[in-house]
């Protein structure tokens, strides 16, 4: 279990993170969101210690983490693939992370054969590829075999495979048992491994809850239906007192419906439908929705004036 009370950092001005309180529980992936600069990685690194929070604390299993003794038996982390000495193998590499950790030797090959390094294990760490260095990387949080694991945008330039390979990985930790906490911008990914969610933006607590009810608390749901009855349905569906929006496209939404009663309604008047659908937002865009505002960083989806000047006609046309 990770704990955090009032957890407050500043560089200066800047408050980075700004009094954050949440667990993060064992037996579940807690996916921990935030637009760029929202504070994920000074929230992680003050985790681990390697930041000093300006106030406020964080605990791994109660205790905090420069009082862990062999610290990589309780909490393993990735945080940056990159950060390892180069000219090692990857052998030497977690052999010296072992034994600077009280971790039997034996643990070094297991990790190794656990994401798929054996037959690498004697090559050094620069010529690997993003992918290689990221299952090292992970490798070396596994190697305590500890109860807490943290992962920092872990998919970052991974293959579809890799990624599949560490949705598996992630899940398999909770089930165990332990408490597992990542960070991604990839949203779809997100939605696969996460159960529960941590959101952030400038550093503050913006959600704390399920992946089911942030979706559902944080973006709009509604029913699609098609007929080519269209206005009997839609005269039926007012008399019924049941609001609906007349889409584009030429298909009904009926916020806050059930499909069950559309249905009957419109059996009961031998209405023929087309289409009975219920849409329920994508994680991408119940997170798009509440971090609206705390964005800091906004690209423009338009060019600016003087490109589209410069492109002419070209642009009008699209
Ligand atoms: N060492 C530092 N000195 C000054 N400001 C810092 C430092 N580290 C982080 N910051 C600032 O703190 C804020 C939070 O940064 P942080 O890297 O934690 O965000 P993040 O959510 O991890 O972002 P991203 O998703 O882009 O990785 C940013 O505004 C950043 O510029």
């Amino acid at each position: 279990m990770i704990e955090l009370a009032g957890l407050t950092k500043r560089y200066g001005e800047k408050v980075a993170v700004n009094d954050l309180t949440f667990t993060v529980r064992p037996g579940i992936v807690t996916g921990f969101l935030g637009p760029n600069g929202a504070g994920k990685s000074t929230t992680m690194r003050m985790m681990l210690g390697l930041d000093r929070p300006t106030a406020g604390d964080v605990r791994i299993d109660g205790k905090h983490y420069d009082r862990l003794k062999d610290p990589l038996k309780y909490i393993g982390a990735l945080l940056d693939a990159k950060a390892m000495h180069g000219g090692r193998s990857a052998y030497n590499h977690l052999l010296c992370l072992a034994q600077s950790n009280g971790i039997p030797r034996s643990r070094v090959a297991e990790v190794l054969d656990t994401v798929g390094l054996t037959g690498v294990a004697r090559k050094k760490a620069k010529g690997f590829s993003l992918g290689m260095g990221q299952r090292l990387g992970i490798a070396g949080a596994l190697l305590g075999d500890p109860r807490i694991l943290m992962f920092d945008e872990p998919v970052n330039g991974l293959d579809p495979e890799g990624i599949h390979w560490i949705r598996t990985l992630m899940k398999s930790l909770a089930a165990q048992g332990r408490t597992v906490f990542v960070s991604s911008h990839l949203m779809s990914e997100m939605a696969l491994t996460a159960d529960h969610l941590v959101v952030i933006g400038q550093g503050r607590l913006l959600a704390d809850t399920s992946m089911a009810e942030f979706i559902e608390q944080n973006s709009r749901s509604y029913v699609r239906v098609r007929s080519p009855q269209r206005e009997r349905l839609l005269d039926v569906l007012h008399e019924a007192g049941v609001t609906v929006v007349e889409s584009g496209s030429g298909a009904l939404e009926v916020d806050g419906g059930k499909a069950e009663h559309i249905g009957e309604l419109a059996a009961q008047h031998q209405i023929v439908l087309h289409e009975l659908s219920p849409q329920q937002a994508s994680l991408e865009e119940a997170f798009m929705g509440l971090t609206a505002e705390s964005v800091e960083y906004h690209a423009h989806s338009d060019p600016p004036a003087e490109l589209r000047s410069a492109w002419g006609g070209d642009w009008e046309r699209g």
